[in-house]
């Protein structure tokens, strides 16, 4: 398979999404994987689903990306599997050059990200989600439609949801998730999930 396209690990909602996201880039996609037994044999934007997740074998060589948007089953895949991880940036996206991407991250539809900015491994921004200048995005972080202002820190495998706003030099700890339509304040320890204006722990 080298050199002749990637696979999708993955192949729900977000995994179509990402599917969209390299069409619009001219990837070729060869494929889904997805343990759903459903969906063996079925095709999402004419593409075909090859096989279970549980059939794959590490291949240095394969272009691979996780289209699965919950973070710790996003982590679990990337540690197991030894591939070449590929980035998906829809076109329709705005990087600042000096931005640093790691491996396997996801770029959606008119996202932002700002001058400064460092994003981890196997991240997502979602759509139409912003991150500002400065800011610091961990391994397997997912920012659906939100908002990082400058200067925030969100650790590994953090989930900003949907319609929610960090505020200017806050951190988020690892693993915590911000509620949807919440607007974070203060600094949120690891594994808390706080929701609200302003947020606080549940
Ligand atoms: C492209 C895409 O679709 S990306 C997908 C993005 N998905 C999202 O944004 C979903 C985000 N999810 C949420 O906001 C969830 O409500 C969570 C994760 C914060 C909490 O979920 P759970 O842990 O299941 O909490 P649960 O639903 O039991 O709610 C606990 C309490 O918090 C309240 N609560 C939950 N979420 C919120 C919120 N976002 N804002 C305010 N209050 C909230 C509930 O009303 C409930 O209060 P009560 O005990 O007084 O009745």
């Amino acid at each position: 398979m080298k050199d002749e396209g990637v696979i999708i690990i993955g192949a729900g909602g977000h995994g179509t999404v990402v599917a969209s996201i390299l069409l619009a880039s001219n990837i070729k996609v060869l494929g889904y994987y997805d343990d759903d037994i459903e969906k063996q044999g079925k095709t999402f934007l004419e593409i075909p689903v090859l096989g279970k997740i549980s059939d794959l074998v590490s291949d240095s060589k394969v272009k691979a990306i996780i289209g699965i948007g919950n973070n710790k089953r996003r982590k679990e895949i990337a540690q197991k599997f030894d591939f070449d991880w590929v980035n998906a940036i829809h076109p329709f996206s705005w990087i600042s050059p000096d931005v640093n991407l790691g491996k396997g991250t996801i770029v959606c539809a008119g996202a932002i990200i700002q001058a400064g900015s460092t994003l981890g491994d196997h991240v997502v921004i979602n759509t139409k989600a912003s991150v500002d200048h400065d800011c610091i995005v961990g391994n397997y972080s997912h920012v659906a439609v939100a908002h990082l202002a400058g200067g925030v820190s969100v650790g590994e495998g953090v989930f900003v949801a949907l319609n929610s706003t960090v505020l200017p030099l806050t951190n988020v700890g690892d693993w915590s998730i911000v509620g949807a339509g919440s607007v974070v304040t203060k600094d949120v320890l690891p594994n808390k999930t706080v929701v609200g204006i302003p947020a606080r722990p549940i």
